[in-house]
């Protein structure tokens, strides 16, 4: 449990405690000289399920450890409910584990964009410090770091043989899915070890809580920061359950709360593009017009199959007897299809033959949920045979925005996440979803294929395919870039990662990517505060 801490005076104070906060935490109080506070505005990761790597299918929906923001409705009238970890380790308890490090080219183009010192050398030497690679030390792994990564397995007759299909289609086999920035197929590197989830809360909150100079306090959000003039001197808090806490930062508050959360904390702040802040009753202290705006999450479509002729995971857990079963041999030897992430083979590759570098992603796993129970509204897994294949688009240029109406923290917040909102994002969807069926259409995988069950072959003329990714696609839970890091006085960070128009307060996690490394952002997020601990400590005076 959280110590009360015994003073409300910090030399550094971390807002949120997810991916980015619990390395910045570690790395922070290090030096015993530094007084660090870590607030989380959710609870402790102590359940079974924060250890067991498929146990996210239940975390996820438990408003006790994830947060949902709602979106403005679709054109066909739904409303769709995006997650975030709202537990200590934040997202990183709640998520898929894919360790997508992202593409070099990616990480050189924000430097070369203005954001001096941001390159792939610069983030390749982090993930390798960050990285324990089952796969051992090279020049593109870390073999010492505090996150083990581990290739999911075992073996899959139907996911061999999609990797087969794969290759067939000039998509070669990569036993490391990190290893090279050409097109590949392997089984998916996660963030496990030895078949238990490795959270950055476990990887680099644990040890250090120990550290006299470090506090955690969970059930604390941060309402606003305060302000003095435009130097931020701390955190104006609730705790859940009642009562406030104010918390005051002798050097810094560092914000940490995730794409969704920073950019509603900064406006409820004061700081933010005016027109919103007025709007929602809040002073404007800082104008900072592209606060909350920039909003970019890939939409791609989940195909699902029935098959037949092999066994996939579905027999795993199609009954409560088998899901016992399964779940005790986890227990006993803690393998098989629990002991890894949301999917088990990785294809990054080119919808087509035309592109200049690989621009889809696609996530496998022999199991499908073509229904879902109504009572728990939980997905059910099929009795038959089945596969999951999502192809997700990795570069989305459509944005949204995300920003508060009100000045409270109950004030539900406005996200108009203005999925595939242009052109160039339907054309790439078209191509993502034509390309997968081309794949699955190829042998060796295709003689298993019974029917494709979603979309639908029904879902075929492009107008189909663009209206179905925008109504029925899959967001790929990867949001960012609401305080994004640019040269222009109008970016909301500096490449410093400090709020343009403050002093005292910066910005590190996901919301500061312009744009999407490759996909998966929780390895980039981690290396991101990894380079922050850097920079942060080189200008400590
Ligand atoms: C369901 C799901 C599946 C995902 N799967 C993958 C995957 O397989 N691979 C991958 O690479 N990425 C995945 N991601 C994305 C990845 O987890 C995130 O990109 C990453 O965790 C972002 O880190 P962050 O530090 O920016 O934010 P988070 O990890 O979300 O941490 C933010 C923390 O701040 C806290 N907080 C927010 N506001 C406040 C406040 N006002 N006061 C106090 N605390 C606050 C939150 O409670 C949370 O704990 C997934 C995300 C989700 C939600």
């Amino acid at each position: 449990m959280a110590r009360t801490p015994q003073t409300s005076i910090f030399d550094y104070v971390i807002v949120g405690a997810g991916a980015a906060g619990c390395i910045l935490a570690n790395r922070l109080s290090e030096d015993r000289r530094n007084s660090v506070l870590l607030i989380e505005a959710g609870g402790p990761d102590t359940s079974l399920m924060h250890l067991v790597p498929k146990g996210f299918y239940f975390t996820l929906t438990n408003p006790k450890y994830a947060k949902t923001f709602a979106t403005v409705a679709f054109p066909d009238g739904h409303v769709e409910q995006l997650p975030r970890g709202r537990v200590i380790g934040g997202s990183t308890t709640i998520n898929g584990m894919v360790w997508n490090r992202g593409w070099a080219p990616y990480y050189d183009g924000w430097e070369a964009a203005g954001n001096a010192g941001w390159n792939w050398k610069r983030f390749l030497d982090a993930f390798r410090k960050i990285e324990r690679h089952q796969l051992g030390a090279s020049e593109v792994r870390g073999g010492s770091g505090a996150v083990d990564i581990e290739i999911a397995g075992p073996r899959e007759e139907a996911c061999d043989a999609l990797i087969a299909s794969f290759e067939r289609n000039g998509v070669g086999y990569a036993e490391d899915m990190n290893g090279s920035g050409v097109e590949r197929a392997s089984y998916v590197a996660s963030n496990t070890r030895k078949g238990t989830r490795m959270s950055a809360s476990r990887a680099y909150l644990r040890s250090a809580r120990r550290r006299k100079n470090l506090t955690v306090v969970s059930h604390t959000e941060a309402e606003r920061l305060v302000l003095d003039g435009t130097r931020v001197t701390g955190v104006h808090c609730r705790r859940t359950g009642g009562g406030t806490v104010t918390y005051t930062a002798r050097r810094e508050v560092l914000v940490c709360g995730g794409a969704f959360d920073s950019p509603l904390l900064l406006e409820r702040s004061g700081i933010g593009n005016p027109e919103v802040l007025e709007k929602a009753g809040v002073l404007v202290r800082v104008p900072s017009p592209r606060v909350g705006q920039n909003f970019k999450e890939h939409r791609g479509i989940l195909l699902q199959f029935r098959l037949s002729g092999v066994k996939g995971y579905n027999a795993e857990a199609s009954s409560t007897p088998r899901y016992l079963w399964t779940g005790l041999k986890y227990l006993l030897s803690r393998s098989g299809m629990i002991a890894h992430g949301g999917y088990a083979v990785s294809a990054i590759y080119k919808s087509d033959p035309a592109s200049e570098h690989p621009d889809t992603q696609c996530f496998f796993t022999p199991i499908s949920t073509s229904a879902v129970n109504p009572m728990s509204g939980r997905m059910v897994v099929d009795k038959h045979p089945g596969a999951k294949y999502v192809a997700l688009p990795m570069y989305p240029t459509s944005q949204g925005s995300l920003h508060i109406t009100g000045p409270g923290l109950d004030d539900v917040p406005r996200l108009e996440p203005n999925f595939l909102s242009t052109e160039e994002d339907r054309q790439m969807l078209v191509k993502a979803l034509r390309k997968a069926r081309e794949v699955v259409a190829t042998e060796p995988f295709a003689k298993y294929v019974v029917e494709e069950l979603q979309p639908g072959p029904q879902v075929a003329e492009d107008e189909e395919i663009i209206e179905y990714g925008i109504n029925h696609g899959n967001a790929g839970a990867h949001g960012l870039g609401t305080c994004a890091m640019g040269p222009d006085p109008e970016d909301v960070v500096d490449s410093s990662l400090r709020v343009r128009g403050t002093e005292g307060l910066r910005v590190v996690d996901a919301s500061v990517f312009r744009d999407q490394p490759s996909g998966n952002n929780n390895a980039p997020t981690m290396a991101l505060a990894w380079i922050a601990a850097d920079i942060i400590l080189e200008q400590q005076v």
